[in-house]
C-alpha cells in the first residue's frame, strides 16, 4: 500500500485550535491540491478523533465536472477509511452517507453493539488488532479489496502511529500564514512522540499556494 499523508498547519504547526473545531487553514487553491490528491487515491483516512471534531464527508464533488477530469475517468469516489479502535463513529455521521464505500478499522475490543449499529449504516468493519487498531495488518486487509493508494488527511494522533510504523511513503503540510499556538491544541504528530530515530524525510518540492505554501516530501 502506497500511504500518502497531506495536512494543513499553522506555521506553528497546529492542525487545529484547542478546541479542536476545524480550522480552515488552507485557501481555495490549496483545496484544489486537496481534491487532486483525494481523486488520485483509492481511499481517504482519517482518525475517529477526526471525525469526531470535524464530521467530514471526505468526498469529492462528483457532480463536478472539474473534478471528474481529475478523476482520471475512475468512477465515483475513493473509499473512505476511519481507524476507530472502539467504534466510536457516531451511525448519524456524514462519513457513512452513500457517497462511497466506508470502511472502518476496529478492534477486539469494539463494543458488538456499536459494531452491529455501524453495519447497518452500511459501513464495512475491518477487525485487526487486540486494543488499538493494528495498522500493518487492517492496511494489508484494505489492500486484498483493492485499496492500493491510500490518502490521509490526520488527525495527529494517527498520523503519529503511521509514522511509528514506518508506513508513510509521502508527506504533503500545506502551512498556512497563520499562529494558533495552545500546548493542547493537535499537531501534525502526536501521540507518544520520538526520542530516537526519528523519521528522515527529503524535501521534493516547496510551492507558493493562496497565502501559503505547499511542503511535500518523501520518507527515507
Ligand atoms: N488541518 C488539517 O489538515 C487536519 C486537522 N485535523 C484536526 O485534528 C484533530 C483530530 O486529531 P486527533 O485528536 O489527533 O485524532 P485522530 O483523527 O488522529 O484520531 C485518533 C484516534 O484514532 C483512533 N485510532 C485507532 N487506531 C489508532 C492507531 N493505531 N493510532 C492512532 N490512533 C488510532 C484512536 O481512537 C485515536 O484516539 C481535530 O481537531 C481535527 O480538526 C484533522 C485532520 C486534518
Ligand atoms: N487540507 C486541509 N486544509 C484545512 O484547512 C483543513 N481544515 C483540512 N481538514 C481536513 O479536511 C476534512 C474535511 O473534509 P470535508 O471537506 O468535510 O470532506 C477534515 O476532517 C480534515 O481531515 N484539510
Amino acid at each position: 500500500m502506497h500511504v500518502v499523508v497531506n495536512a494543513a498547519t499553522s506555521v506553528d504547526g497546529k492542525l487545529a485550535s484547542r478546541r479542536r473545531t476545524q480550522l480552515k487553514i488552507s485557501g481555495p487553491e490549496d483545496f484544489d491540491r486537496v481534491d487532486r490528491v483525494r481523486a488520485a487515491a483509492d481511499g481517504v483516512m482519517v482518525g475517529v478523533g477526526t471525525v469526531l471534531a470535524d464530521d467530514p464527508r471526505l468526498a469529492l464533488d462528483v457532480e463536478d465536472r472539474r473534478v471528474e477530469r481529475l478523476k482520471n475517468g475512475r468512477p465515483g469516489n475513493p473509499a473512505r477509511v476511519v481507524a476507530d479502535s472502539t467504534a466510536r463513529t457516531p451511525p448519524d455521521a456524514r462519513i457513512l452517507d452513500d457517497a462511497a464505500t466506508t470502511y472502518l478499522l476496529v478492534s477486539e475490543a469494539a463494543p458488538e453493539e456499536r459494531v452491529e449499529a455501524l453495519r447497518e449504516r452500511g459501513g464495512v468493519v475491518v477487525v485487526a488488532g487486540d486494543d488499538r487498531v493494528d495498522l500493518p495488518g487492517a492496511f494489508e486487509r484494505l489492500e486484498s479489496r483493492g485499496l492500493d493508494r491510500l490518502m490521509v488527511e490526520g488527525g495527529g494522533e494517527l498520523i503519529f502511529s503511521l509514522f511509528e510504523a514506518d508506513l508513510v511513503d509521502e508527506l504533503s503540510v500545506y502551512v498556512g500564514s497563520m499562529v494558533v499556538g495552545g500546548r493542547d491544541a493537535p499537531t501534525l504528530a502526536d501521540g507518544e512522540g520520538f526520542v530516537e530515530a526519528f523519521p528522515r524525510l527529503t524535501l521534493e518540492a516547496v510551492d507558493r499556494l493562496d497565502d501559503g505554501v505547499v511542503l511535500s516530501y518523501t520518507v527515507e
